[in-house]
């Protein structure tokens, strides 16, 4: 792995009696885009907000670059963090929030602010109060893509935003990082559009680390089978199976294994139709799995579908 920008071990974060994180574990490298993916309520901007010192752990521990983030100037001018509803006060227009951003940022590139300005057609001069929803988002995604901060957060950042404005973020974010790499961790519940963005999945579920794994090595251990079901159930033995649909003679299913070119090839002797699940269906059928109630087939534990 690249070296490393964040370690988190053990993390416990409870608000009363709820747990929003359980014993959570990982590390994330420099240079890299992460996908921190999960349903609502999973506890990911729980996250996001201890590791940029918004909130403390109950318990466990956390270090960025290396240190502990609590009122770290030397950590915290590394970190942009894009929230959901960003707030700003409501005497300030669009080239103020701007200004202030690259007072605080030190790689502030204005530049390329400008240039995403245009882009998204935001009007430097408006009171932050008069726009639109989706322009809030926008002014927050130019913030978080023009500091070019060495570890940048964007928790759900798109409220309100178009699909062109989305694909700007996506192609700017993309040709940004190219440029100039840093570590990017990208919340959202959007997992179709970002999946070719995203080089490592955090999937969390109920407060815990349900995947910690590339991008890609994620695609070929999760396969749809479909066909007579003698024969899903013949190739269902060799994985977890984590979803499965049955239409007259026929099912559909969802096994997750360690897969090769040779398990392709048995599933095609069987006459099974097979393809790759998308990051979005394994997603979803990883994290309604473990809805508190078993999998789908009988016989495969919770144990199984988390292996
Ligand atoms: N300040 C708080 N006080 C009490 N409970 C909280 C607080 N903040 C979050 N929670 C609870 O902690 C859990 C995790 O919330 P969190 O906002 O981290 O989830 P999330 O994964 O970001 O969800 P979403 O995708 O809906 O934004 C939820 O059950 C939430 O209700």
């Amino acid at each position: 792995m690249s070296p490393v920008v964040v370690t988190v071990a053990d993390l416990t974060k409870r608000y009363g009696d709820v747990t929003a994180l359980d014993g959570v574990s990982f590390s994330l490298g420099e240079n890299r885009i992460y996908g921190l993916l999960g349903r609502n309520g999973a506890g990911k901007t729980t996250l996001m907000q201890i590791l940029t010192a918004q909130q403390f752990a109950t318990s466990g521990e956390v270090a960025v670059f290396g240190q502990h983030p609590y009122e770290n100037e030397s950590v915290l001018s590394r970190i942009s963090f894009i929230k959901e509803s960003q707030t700003y006060p409501s005497n300030l227009r669009v080239h103020h929030v701007l200004r202030a951003a690259s007072l605080v940022h030190p790689r502030w590139n204005e530049e390329l602010a400008q240039q995403l300005v245009d882009d998204f057609r935001l009007p430097p001069r408006r009171n932050v109060r008069k726009l639109s929803r989706g322009m809030l988002s926008a002014l927050g995604i130019i913030v978080g893509l023009a500091s070019r901060a060495p570890l940048t957060f964007f928790d759900e950042p798109y409220l309100g935003l178009d699909a062109v404005a989305r694909q700007i973020f996506y192609d700017r974010l993309l040709a940004d990082f190219t440029e100039h790499p840093r570590t990017i961790v990208l919340s959202t519940h959007l997992i179709d559009e970002v999946s070719d963005l995203i080089e490592h999945v955090l999937l969390i579920d109920k407060g815990r680390l349900l995947l910690d794994v590339e991008a890609e090595a994620l695609r070929g251990q999760v396969l749809t089978v479909a066909g007579p079901v003698a024969a899903v159930d013949e190739f269902a033995r060799t994985g977890a199976e984590l979803h499965r649909a049955l239409l007259g003679g026929t099912a559909r299913a969802t096994v997750r294994g360690d897969f090769g070119p040779a398990d392709h090839d048995r599933a095609r002797a069987l006459g099974l139709d097979l393809e790759a699940s998308s990051l979005q269906d394994i997603v979803v059928r990883l994290t309604t799995a473990t809805n508190g109630s078993a999998p789908s087939t009988p016989g495969v534990t919770r144990k199984e579908v988390l292996r």
